[in-house]
């Protein structure tokens, strides 16, 4: 097992990562769970695979799991979602000092999590995620949130979790287009900031997403203590640091926008399609080589993510898509900041960016091939 703690004045908590810690998640828990009713948000797919051994573990140390059950998919990450949840907290009578578990992925996560932010102004909650997404990215860092009519996470708020347990052994009944979904978030940290992890993601990638288990557990160290490190230098997005885990988001919010956020395209193929037209966008601006954007998309493409935008689909145009983006909580003064890059590994924040030449470059690409 490896850990790995993220050190935030007052808020620092450890993320646990290794094969078959939901079995002992009541011990490895250990004073966290205050009563003998613990309330656990998951989803239905995931209570049907974990929920039993959630359960068990929680009884085997005079614990009841009592489970809220949302529907899959980002439909629970909505303002009926939030309701419920918080409706059914307060019958169950959580007070602050008690830990709300997050049992799933990074929906599940999300909303509890933002639950748990606004409950009595702010009880605790656990993270167990249960998807690569949510183990190498969602379920650390405090960022929580629903999506409203609007946009992508638009409500919601830096709460940290007290803990976080990620089990890689959930990973066995995880669908290989969610794994997929992972790689994406994986392979950002590379492109991002550490080209040497970038190379190792090109020659591993397939491995990981086989879950083979030396490939996943370093994937999924790596990642966690490459966003840990960013995190811990800028909790609330304020310095700019933080704004690099954006890379390819501004760009993928808008076309999640632009799909419903339907099972069409999921969070994690939209990431990848955004830093491919982050990437791209970066070489038409001469800022990175077109050799680097190439090596991008094949790496992507390579795995089995989406890396065009024109074979969505879209009945829809550049602007249509620019539009979506002005609600990015990036936007400073009426300017929107995009993270670009100047080659593999080392990604900056433009806050030049013309809006009608993004809408013009992304015309044509929703027309390329
Ligand atoms: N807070 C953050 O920092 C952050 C970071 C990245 C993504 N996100 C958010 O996370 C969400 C995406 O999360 P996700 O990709 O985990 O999707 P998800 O939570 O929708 O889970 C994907 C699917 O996998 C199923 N599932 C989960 N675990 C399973 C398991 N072990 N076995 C079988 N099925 C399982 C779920 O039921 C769901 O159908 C988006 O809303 C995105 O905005 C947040
Ligand atoms: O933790 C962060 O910071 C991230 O940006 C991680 C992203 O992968 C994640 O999707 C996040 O929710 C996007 O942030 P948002 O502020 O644009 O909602
Ligand atoms: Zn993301």
């Amino acid at each position: 097992m490896a850990g790995v703690n993220v050190d935030l004045a007052g808020r620092s908590y450890g993320v646990l990562i290794g094969s078959g810690l939901l079995a002992d998640a009541a011990s490895l828990s250990g004073g966290l769970l205050r009563k003998p009713v613990v309330p656990v948000v998951t989803d239905t797919n995931v209570h049907a695979a974990w929920g039993g051994v959630l359960a068990e573990s929680f009884a085997k140390a005079g614990h009841e799991a009592r489970f809220l059950i949302h529907d899959p998919g980002e439909s629970a990450k909505s303002w009926a979602g939030l309701s419920r949840t918080v409706e059914w907290l307060l019958e169950l009578g959580v007070e602050r000092g008690d830990n709300i578990v997050a049992l799933g992925g990074g929906v599940i996560g999300d909303l509890t999590g933002f639950a748990a932010a606004i409950l009595k102004r702010g009880c605790g909650f656990i993270q167990i995620p249960t998807t690569l997404l949510a183990q190498v990215d969602s379920s650390v860092g405090g960022k929580t949130a629903i999506n409203v009519a609007a946009g992508k996470n638009l409500v919601g708020a830096f709460h940290q979790p007290s803990l976080v347990l990620a089990d890689l052994a959930t990973l066995g009944t995880l669908p290989d287009r969610e794994m997929r979904c992972g790689y994406a978030e994986i392979i950002k940290y590379g492109i991002l900031g550490d080209a040497a992890f970038f190379d190792w993601c090109e020659a591993n990638g397939s491995a990981m997403i086989a879950r083979e288990a030396d490939a996943l557990e370093y994937a999924v160290t790596t990642s966690v203590r490459a966003k840990v490190r960013i995190v811990a230098e800028d909790e609330r997005e304020t310095s700019g640091a933080r704004a690099l885990l954006n890379l390819g988001h501004t760009f993928g919010h808008a076309l999640e926008a632009e799909t419903d956020y339907s099972e069409k395209l999921l969070h994690g193929e939209a990431v990848a399609l955004g830093m491919v037209l982050a990437a791209r966008y970066s070489a038409r601006r001469g800022l990175v080589s077109l050799d680097d954007a190439a090596r991008i998309t094949a790496a992507i493409d390579a795995v089995g993510l989406p890396s065009e935008i024109a074979a969505l689909g879209l009945d829809c145009d550049g602007q249509t898509l620019a539009a979506h983006m002005l609600h990015d909580k990036k936007m400073d003064a009426g300017t929107l900041p995009f993270i670009l890059l100047r080659g593999i590994g080392d990604a900056f924040l433009d806050r030049e960016v013309d809006m009608a030449d993004i809408a013009a470059f992304l015309t044509e690409q929703l027309q390329a091939h």
